[in-house]
């Protein structure tokens, strides 16, 4: 598998597959422009110590501008959740944590500064055709100081980027909540 075709299928047996933006249209738009397609419940799961007040009025900001399209979820992780001495047992242990949380149901989406550049219209691409799954919830996972283990990254139906900077996850919780209203 490539960066250039699929990027994963669930366990839960639906057609969770989701293909490469760069497949779709040339043209300008989202696809679903126009249309009403099924909003699926969001839960955006984000690994992190305790979130900066600015930060947070911008997420209950966002959860509230969403209240009438969809519904939004904001689950924090605790980082570092078993105090791991090094890197690797941290992010094993974030992994972990993360992965528990996530159903056969999800369609993952993890937030990855390797991830398949999107533009904002692919993105309610990509939203559309979560909702067009057999899936019940759209799961947004960011990753901890280390980034996603392998339990999480090999669950997720795609991984995106939201720029090549590599971002503080609570900028890109922000960045993530903006594209989603956006859409
Ligand atoms: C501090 S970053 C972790 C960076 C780490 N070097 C890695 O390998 O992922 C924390 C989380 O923020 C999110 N993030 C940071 N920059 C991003 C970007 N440019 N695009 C998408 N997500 C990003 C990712 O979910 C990442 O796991």
């Amino acid at each position: 598998m490539t960066m250039a075709t699929a990027v994963g299928i669930s366990a839960c047996g639906v057609s969770l597959q989701w293909t490469n933006p760069n497949s779709y249209s040339s043209g300008k738009g989202c696809k679903y422009a126009g249309q009403s397609v099924r909003a699926l419940p969001i839960r955006i799961l984000t690994v992190g110590k305790k979130r900066l007040p600015g930060v947070q009025l911008l997420v209950d900001e966002y959860i509230a501008k969403l209240k009438s399209y969809c519904h939004v979820d904001d689950v924090q992780i605790r980082s570092n959740p078993k105090n791991a001495r090094n890197a690797m047992a941290q992010v094993d242990d974030e992994d972990i944590a993360v992965i528990n949380l996530i159903t056969s149901n999800d369609w993952v989406v993890i937030l990855d500064e390797r991830g398949l550049d999107l533009s904002s219209e692919h993105l309610a691409e990509l939203l559309g055709d979560a909702g067009n799954t057999a899936a019940s919830r759209l799961s947004f996972c960011i990753g901890g100081p280390y980034g996603h283990g392998q339990r999480v990254r090999k669950r997720a139906n795609v991984s995106i980027k939201l720029s090549s900077m590599v971002l503080n996850h609570q900028i890109a919780l922000v960045v993530l909540m903006e594209q989603i209203y956006r859409r």
